[in-house]
C-alpha cells in the first residue's frame, strides 16, 4: 500500500514517514509540503531524519495523486476539509488525526466519507483506545457519585484546547453517564463560580514545554478518588496507530471509521 503524508515536515509528518519506513506492507508514495516550503523537492526521507527514500516532497495533492492510495493527514482542520474532498473525488482513503474541529468542519468530514473511507480520530495511540473503554467502564460503574474532572497537558506550540483527546474521553463518559456532553461541560474555571454541580464534567488545560500529551480523568467523591492516567512520552505512538490505520483501510468501503474500528475494540 502506498501512504502520502501531508505536512511531512511538521511534527506529526516526520515520525508518520518514520513510522511508514519501519512498518511492513507499506511504502511511502509521496509527502507534501506547505506550498512555498524551502523544503520542496528535498528527499522525504532526509526531511524525516531516516536517510534517502528516494520521494521527492511535492506542494500539492493534485502534484502526486497518482503515486499514493491512502492519505495521512495530521495538519490544520481548513487543510484537512480540502484533503478529504480531494480524496472523495479521486477515491483515496484518508487518515485525519487532526484535532480541533468544529461541528460544522466534523459535518463536512463525513459527507466526504460517504465517497471514500475515512478514519478519524483523535488519538492513534493503542494506550488511550483503550483508556476511552476504560473510562467507560469506570464511569458506569462509578455513577453520578463520583464528580469527573479531565486533566490534559500539552506542548507549548499546541493550538487548540481543550485537546481532542480530552473531549472524546469526556464524550465517552458522559455518554456513559447518560448525559450530553454540551450541557454538562465547564471549561476552565475562574473567579466566583460557585460550588461545583453534580453532574458538570470539568476540563483543565496545561500548556508547556515539550509534553507530548498526558490525560488525566479522575473519578472523586467524598473519602476517595481514582485516576486514570494516559501518558504518551513519542509521537512515534500515535504515528506507528496511524500507519497501523492506513493498512486496515485497504478494501474498506466508503465511511466514517475510528480507532475503536482498527483496533477492533468496539
Ligand atoms: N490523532 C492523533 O493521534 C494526534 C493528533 N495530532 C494533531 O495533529 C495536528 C498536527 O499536529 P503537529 O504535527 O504537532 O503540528 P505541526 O504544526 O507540527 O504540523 C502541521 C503541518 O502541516 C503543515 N501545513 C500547513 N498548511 C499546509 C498546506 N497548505 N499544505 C501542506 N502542509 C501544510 C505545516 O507546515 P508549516 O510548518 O510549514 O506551516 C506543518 O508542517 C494537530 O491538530 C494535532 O492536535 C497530533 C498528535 C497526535
Ligand atoms: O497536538 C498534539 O500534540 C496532540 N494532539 C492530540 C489531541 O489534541 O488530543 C493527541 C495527542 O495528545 C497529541
Amino acid at each position: 500500500m502506498r501512504v502520502a503524508v501531508i505536512g511531512a515536515s511538521g511534527r506529526m509528518g516526520k515520525n508518520l514517514i518514520t513510522a511508514i519506513n519501519d512498518a511492513n506492507g507499506v511504502f511511502l508514495g509521496a509527502a507534501i509540503l506547505k506550498p512555498g516550503s524551502s523544503l520542496i523537492g528535498a528527499d522525504a526521507g532526509e526531511i524525516a531524519g531516516v536517510g534517502k527514500l528516494g520521494v521527492a516532497a511535492v506542494a500539492s495533492l493534485a502534484d502526486c495523486v497518482d503515486d499514493f492510495d491512502v492519505l495521512i493527514d495530521f495538519t490544520t482542520p481548513t487543510l484537512t476539509l480540502e484533503n478529504a474532498a480531494f480524496c472523495a473525488k479521486h477515491q483515496k482513503a484518508i487518515v485525519v488525526g487532526t484535532t480541533g474541529l468544529n461541528d460544522a468542519e466534523k459535518a463536512k468530514l463525513n459527507e466526504a466519507a460517504k465517497r471514500s473511507p475515512i478514519v478519524f480520530a483523535p488519538n492513534m495511540s493503542v494506550g488511550v483506545n483503550l483508556t476511552l473503554k476504560l473510562l467507560a467502564t469506570a464511569a458506569q460503574i462509578l455513577g453520578d457519585d463520583y464528580d469527573v474532572e479531565i486533566v490534559e497537558a500539552h506542548h507549548r506550540h499546541k493550538v487548540d484546547s481543550p485537546s481532542g483527546t480530552a473531549l472524546r474521553m469526556g464524550e465517552v463518559v458522559a455518554e456513559a453517564l447518560g448525559r450530553n456532553l454540551k450541557e454538562c461541560a465547564v471549561y476552565g474555571r475562574e473567579g466566583q463560580t460557585g460550588a461545583r454541580t453534580q453532574k458538570e464534567i470539568g476540563f483543565e488545560t496545561i500548556r508547556a514545554g515539550d509534553v507530548v500529551g498526558e490525560h488525566s480523568v479522575w473519578f472523586a467523591t467524598e473519602g476517595e478518588r481514582i485516576e486514570i492516567v494516559h501518558k504518551a512520552s513519542s509521537r512515534m505512538t500515535f504515528a506507528k496507530g496511524a500507519v497501523r490505520a492506513a493498512s486496515w483501510l485497504e478494501g474498506k468501503s466508503a465511511g466514517m471509521y475510528d480507532m475503536q474500528d482498527v483496533l477492533n475494540l468496539k
